[in-house]
């Protein structure tokens, strides 16, 4: 049976106002588990070697992950006899990354059998996916466990899409215990990776059934969107990289903030922080102080990993993390 810690033989869930989550605690596997945290460190670090586009797609999955019922693993879940799993929700079909959680979990595995969460490795990955993508390190605390169940129908509830309203964005951050600060800094992850046309092409096109483009955008920036997007390669599934202006010298995040300042953000959801000042002042601070910003990152991180975790007796410890120990 797995190990669990005798102090966390409690059922407890965590308040999501809260940034110290006390049934979490700093380094929970160093008896059980000693080299886990190192184990994640070492693969991401070699995986982003052969790719550098795994940090983003690490980092997003964390989003998703935490967004939804909690930081509990539930997006990792393939469907079970046809039944959709959140995987499969709108939101979450342009996740990537799951083959780089597999890889850590098995190597995992293979020293400590049936101890670390998927839920642990996750946020522990993304940790090493902004540091490695140029962002701040942050502590995190560990002693998650995975969710037997997965949440399509809350994850399309609960996940911002890229066309909302800010007011739907700002409530959606709320419900979660992000104020507009927090959701201006966490919104700065849109400094690294890559962007599917898709997701912004009625904003070059025809923006609000308006058949012109939307018109908040810097008409310079417009038209390379439009070259970009406009691939004559009907194969091809362009993106914009969210990597602009030399953007590795600029480091993770002040130049996503820059480039809403002059009206060159990518998604509406974007470039609509500048439209209410409760979160534009938030962007031209930013913008101007890298370290503001990579300190408030790091602390909205922090708590976007304590969200709705599961611990003690609750859930369990994954051995692959597609598939739940009941199905087995
Ligand atoms: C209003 C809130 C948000 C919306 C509407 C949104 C939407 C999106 C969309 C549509 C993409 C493009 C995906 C693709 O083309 O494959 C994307 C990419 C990304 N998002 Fe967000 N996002 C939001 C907030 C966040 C937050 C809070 C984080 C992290 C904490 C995050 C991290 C990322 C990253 C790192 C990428 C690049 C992924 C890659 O390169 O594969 N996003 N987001």
């Amino acid at each position: 049976s797995p190990w669990i810690h005798p102090m966390l033989d409690d059922i407890t869930f965590t308040d999501p106002s809260s940034s110290v989550n006390p049934s979490l605690e700093f380094d929970f596997y160093r008896d059980s588990c000693p080299e886990a945290e190192k184990i994640v460190r070492f693969m991401m670090q070699h995986l982003h070697r052969i790719q550098p586009s795994i940090a983003p797609a690490i980092l997003r999955l964390v989003f998703h992950d935490c967004f939804v019922q909690g930081c509990d693993a539930s997006v990792l879940l393939d469907s079970i006899d046809g039944v959709q799993s959140e995987k499969e929700t709108i939101p979450n079909l342009s996740l990537r990354g799951f083959d780089v959680i597999d890889k850590i979990k098995s190597k995992i595995e293979s020293v400590c059998p049936g101890t670390v969460s998927c839920a642990d490795i996750l946020v522990l990955a993304a940790r090493e996916s902004v540091v490695l993508g140029g962002g701040p390190f942050y502590p995190l605390h560990t002693g998650r466990r995975d969710s037997p169940l997965s949440y399509p129908d809350i994850s399309l509830l609960d996940l911002p899409a890229p066309t909302d309203e800010l007011s739907v964005i700002l409530m959606k951050f709320l419900t979660k215990g992000f104020n507009e600060r927090e959701t201006v800094s966490l919104l700065g992850s849109h400094s690294i990776g890559v962007i599917h046309c898709r997701f912004f092409q009625d904003r070059l096109f025809n923006f609000s059934g308006s058949g012109q483009a939307d018109p908040s955008l810097e008409t310079g920036f417009l038209n390379q969107m439009r070259s970009r997007c406009n691939s004559s390669d009907s194969t091809e599934d362009p993106t914009m990289s969210l990597e602009r202006d030399g953007a590795s010298e600029l480091g993770f995040g002040t130049h996503y903030y820059r480039s809403l300042t002059q009206n060159r953000g990518i998604l509406q959801a974007d470039q609509q922080l500048m439209t209410e000042e409760r979160t534009a002042s938030w962007v031209r601070a930013y913008a101007s102080d890298g370290f503001m910003f990579h300190r408030d990152f790091s602390s909205a991180m922090m708590r976007l990993s304590n969200l709705g975790v599961l611990t003690g007796s609750l859930g369990e410890i994954r051995i692959n993390c597609s598939s739940t120990l009941i199905d087995d």
